[in-house]
């Protein structure tokens, strides 16, 4: 989504060294306000890996457990903006059923899928078409094509994992689906994998808030009707040789995502690279048995950059079909993006204007798909 860069002057402490990657430190809570995340936890890393967390304590009410916890989440996302998680609750068949059924989507005729044009909506649902097919002949673009979706409770069940994620505002409403003659059996798994992903984003709040210091329930209130964006992603693969030739043929460009965070879900098929602060590509390979969760520029804002949103791109170079489902997670459209306090200091001042997260997320996706709006 997006091919927004920014990239930010290398950061110092006080004393003006650079701290090095993976500060692993479990300190008594600050004493002073903003102190400690902005001073303390904030690196400057030329990460190599992308760490994976065991997130079995997430389900578990021992605040030892879900301390230590937070402070591996912590670490990720000050350095990296990038982790995996493994015990991440959400069942085999629950991925598999919404994977097979977006497989059978993105292999129906090219007008079919046209019929549900994300551009025909004004809340960003349905079809995107691959971006390079009606431009340039040799594919030149972002070589994707995508279906999103947003809330929408399942048919026979309105109280599942989401609780009472009802999103209303400029990017809610209703989805498009195809019709059940087109493609029977679609709704349902899709449905079923997505109120399960927004229930480990609803899990992972409160992890976050003690990552921030904070007290777990602080996104309680701002995430009753949280913005939930799902996107099932089909790359066909790519001719390497057209990459070597031009950098810009690659399955999404380099971007960062929008909302606080994304829950992605990716095959075994290798394409995910994470950029670090030296520039270099990191591969995110494929991990079985692994979600990735990577923040967003909503978190970023929100937390005065303590919290990093990495550049990331999807490259298919493999020669068989990609296929993965990011979950973008945000909160209520109207909380108003104030920095948090443990985020800012006389020394790390407040860097962005505050705005709501529905009114950033909203420019953001209208800047995407303006482009190619017809
Ligand atoms: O498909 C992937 O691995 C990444 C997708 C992504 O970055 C996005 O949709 O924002
Ligand atoms: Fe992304």
């Amino acid at each position: 989504m997006g091919h927004h860069h920014h990239l930010e002057a290398p950061l110092k402490s006080p004393a003006g060294q650079v701290e090095p990657p993976y500060v692993r430190k479990i300190v008594s809570p600050p004493t002073e306000p903003g102190m400690w995340l902005s001073n303390r936890h904030r690196t400057d890393s030329t990460f190599e890996e992308i760490p994976i967390i065991d997130l079995s304590a997430a389900f578990d009410t021992d605040p030892v457990k879900r301390r230590e916890l937070a402070d591996l989440i912590r670490d990720a996302c000050v350095n990296v903006g990038f982790f995996y998680v493994n015990n991440h609750g959400i069942p085999d068949d629950i991925i598999a059923a919404a994977v097979e059924a977006g497989k059978r989507f993105f292999a129906l005729p090219h007008a079919a899928k046209m019929d549900l044009d994300i551009h025909k909506t004004d809340n960003f649902k349905g079809y995107t078409a691959l971006l390079g097919e009606n431009t340039d002949p040799n594919g030149r673009g972002d070589l994707h094509e995508g279906f999103d979706i947003g809330w929408e409770s399942s048919s026979n069940d309105s109280s599942s994992s989401g609780g009472e994620v009802t999103a209303i505002g400029a990017m809610t409403g209703v989805n498009v689906w195809p019709p059940e003659s087109d493609l029977p059996g679609f709704k349902e798994p899709v449905l079923a994998y997505y109120h399960a992903a927004v229930g480990l984003g609803r899990l992972l709040f409160p992890l976050f808030a003690l990552a921030l210091d904070l007290s777990e329930d602080f996104f309680e209130d701002k995430t009753t009707k949280s913005a939930a964006v799902m996107r099932l992603l089909h790359y066909p693969p790519q001719n390497a040789s057209a990459i070597e030739e031009d950098g810009s043929v690659i399955g999404i460009g380099a971007h960062t995502d929008y909302e606080c965070f994304t829950i992605l879900w990716q095959d075994s098929v290798a394409a995910l690279q994470v950029q670090n602060i030296a520039g270099k590509w990191i591969d995110a390979v494929p991990i079985p048995g692994t979600l990735v969760v990577n923040l967003g520029d909503q978190f970023a804002r929100w937390t005065n950059d303590v919290f990093k949103s990495t550049l990331h791109r999807a490259i298919n170079k493999s020669g068989e079909e990609r296929y993965s489902i990011p979950l973008f997670f945000g909160t209520n459209y109207d909380v108003l993006l104030e920095p948090i306090p443990s985020c800012v200091s006389e020394d790390m001042p407040a860097k962005y204007d505050v705005i709501t997260a529905g009114e950033y997320v909203k420019s953001r996706l209208e800047a995407t798909y303006s482009h190619s709006a017809t």
